[in-house]
């Protein structure tokens, strides 16, 4: 069996968390892109603070699991010369400073209100949030937040030229509906969550993984030890997933507000084993805004670093950059 990830412990509750229910699959995927409608562009929104550099604390670092951890063989991984794309899960560390994670969260406190919901892996949420925010797109196009994240897993990282899920705020709140985010992998391979709210906040919504590989989740059933509630519910946690490779959940919010920026990254280097599908983005954002992203993915390039970083509106990150100057 692998072992646990320093600081990682089973998830309390122990068997609940797998009756978590999963996204849906198959035709059932398909139709809630019928269903789904691309994200609204909100007028209105509150002014915000302005995104700084020195708001990223330089010094950051936390403990790191390979993907060998989970039951991932050598072979498996991507290489680019001597360079392995092995990091699994990364933190939790603090990626922002206080000041940084203040107004931060003053961001994302009044995106709220743009916020909609699809069922389709979280609940209430706003996608493509760097589309309505100044500070989000100025933070994660920021050539020092960028250095720091690629450094933290070990490959060069733009924001992903997707767009719309790049930048992802989810909301939950203990009343009224239940708010859960479904056991999924993601579609992205290189994921950073902030929590942007405190443990004092809310009860439940615990961070819940699969410590294996994705084809043999759901493993043993209803009480397998290799399900792991990530130690990340202090304000400021930033936590990397390898988010394609690692299945994940977060139970049911059942008293106060949780909120969670969910940023997605790409390597350029790595463009082609990307494994986004087209339904599972279709199923979040509708298939006519899925269209127009898939192809600025898809399109060949010459120079990946170069050609991804000018799709995602980012500077250049090399895997020179990753060596410290
Ligand atoms: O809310 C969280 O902590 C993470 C949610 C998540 O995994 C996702 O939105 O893909
Ligand atoms: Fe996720």
């Amino acid at each position: 069996m692998p072992t646990p990830p320093r600081g990682a412990r089973p998830v309390s509750g122990g068997t609940s968390a797998l009756d978590l229910p999963r996204t849906p699959t198959g035709v059932q995927q398909v139709l809630h892109a019928l269903r789904a409608r691309t994200p609204r562009r909100g007028a209105g929104l509150p002014a915000e603070p302005r995104w700084r550099s020195e708001f990223v604390d330089r010094t950051a670092k936390g403990p790191r699991t390979s993907l060998r951890a989970f039951g991932y063989a050598d072979a498996e991984l991507g290489r680019w010369g001597r360079r392995v794309d092995d990091t699994a899960v990364a933190g939790p560390l603090r990626l922002l400073t206080e000041e940084g994670l203040a107004a931060l969260t003053e961001v994302c406190d009044g995106l709220e209100r743009a916020a909609g919901t699809t069922r389709f892996i979280a609940t209430r949420r706003v996608r493509g949030a760097d589309l309505l925010s100044p500070f989000i797109n100025n933070m994660i196009r920021d050539r020092v937040f960028l250095l720091a994240c690629s450094r933290l897993v070990g490959v060069p990282l733009v924001p992903h030229p997707l767009r719309i899920p790049t930048a992802q705020i989810n909301y939950s709140a203990g009343q009224g509906r239940r708010e859960i985010v479904r056991w999924h992998r993601d579609g992205m391979d290189y994921v950073f969550t902030i929590q942007l709210s405190g443990e004092e906040d809310y009860e439940g919504g615990r961070f819940t993984y699969f410590q294996g590989r994705t084809d043999e989740f759901p493993g043993d059933g209803p009480g397998d030890p290799r399900v792991r509630e990530a130690p990340c519910r202090e304000r400021g946690a930033t936590l990397f997933l390898h988010g394609s490779r690692i299945f994940h959940a977060v139970t049911p919010v059942t008293d106060g507000r949780r909120v969670v920026l969910v940023l997605s990254f790409f390597c350029p280097y790595f463009a082609r084993q990307d494994s986004n599908t087209f339904w599972h983005l279709a199923g979040d954002d509708g298939i006519p805004a899925t269209a127009v992203a898939w192809l600025r993915l898809k399109w060949p390039v010459r120079n990946p670093a170069v050609d991804f970083s000018l799709r995602a509106g980012s500077p250049v990150v090399t895997w020179a950059d990753l060596d410290r100057d």
